[in-house]
């Protein structure tokens, strides 16, 4: 069984985070380990308080993790502080997994920050290098590139900008702007496009947590980047189209459903 470990925060309300990622590995067939970097607070409502994990302890559980497990692929989320940043991209030049998959997480969707303003130049320097794919959502690469996105066209600068922070693939997640939601990959020659009829509902909570563990557990698959992302973007669609709407806010994916309804489960 492939093994797919997953660096981020925890969401207890279970929609992102480290809940999204493991039900993802676990609906992709993979076994799921987890390093926390921050407790958060949270609802469908949004981001109430975040506790980082200390670096010491962060580093404490990637050795735990890699001393003893083969790892076949990881996805980095939420890092929340420099402290961690560094000692995160300290280990994985040490133990050098196949495949990195960085969701380059800096706020909640009630506009919470989940990384610190300052600890943005640092995940660009340390981390981007490392990624075989990087996945930002349109907020985040205006932050990272400093352009303003409204457009496909400008969304095509800010990858290709991105790309040349060094990044191997850029992939620009479309959700934020109106219409059908496009996704564009770059990889330093050329543009690809995913785009979606958007399914409309509320319950978007972990969209972005979920497409970048997906990614990551097709890769540990044996997946070729763009076949990885075709696979993912079919898998949150579903997760989406089938979402439940728990609480009072945006609520969660729904990560079961195909296998669910498979196994007779759902009428
Ligand atoms: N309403 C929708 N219908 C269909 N696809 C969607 C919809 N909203 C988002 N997506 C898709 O879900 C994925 C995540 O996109 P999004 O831009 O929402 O990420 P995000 O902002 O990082 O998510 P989050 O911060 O909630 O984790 C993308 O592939 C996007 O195209
Ligand atoms: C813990 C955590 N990671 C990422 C996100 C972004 O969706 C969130 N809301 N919470």
């Amino acid at each position: 069984m492939k093994k797919v470990l997953t660096i981020a925060g925890s969401d207890g309300s279970g929609g992102a985070g480290i809940q999204a990622d493991l039900k993802t590995f676990a609906a992709h067939g993979v076994f799921g380990l987890s390093v926390i970097t921050a407790v958060t607070a949270q609802n469908t409502l949004g981001v109430q308080a975040v506790q980082d994990i200390d670096r010491e302890m962060v580093s404490k559980q990637i050795e735990a993790v890699f001393d003893d497990i083969e790892v076949d692929a990881v996805k980095i989320g939420m890092v929340s502080q420099t402290a961690t940043i560094e000692t995160i991209a300290g280990a994985l030049k040490k133990y050098t997994p196949e495949h990195i998959v960085l969701d380059p997480v800096m706020a909640a969707k009630n506009g919470c920050h989940l990384l610190k303003k300052e600890a943005e130049t640092l995940l660009i320097k340390e981390l981007f290098p490392l990624a075989e794919i990087v996945t930002p959502n349109i907020p985040e690469a205006e932050a990272i590139t400093g352009l303003g996105i409204d457009n496909l066209q400008q969304m095509e600068e800010a990858a290709a900008a991105i790309f040349r922070l060094g990044a191997r693939n850029v992939l620009l997640k479309g959700g934020h702007l109106e219409g059908n939601p496009t996704d564009i990959l770059y990889n330093g020659r050329e543009f690809l496009y995913f785009t979606q009829a958007r399914i409309e509902t509320k319950n978007t909570h972990g969209t972005g947590c979920t497409l970048s563990s997906a990614i990551a557990a097709n890769l540990a698959l044996g997946r070729e980047v763009e076949e990885a992302i075709t696979l993912a973007k079919d898998y949150i669609t579903v997760a989406i189209e089938h979402s439940l709407p728990l609480g009072r806010g945006a609520g969660p994916t729904h990560h079961f459903y195909a296998l669910y309804k498979k196994a007779g489960l759902i009428p």
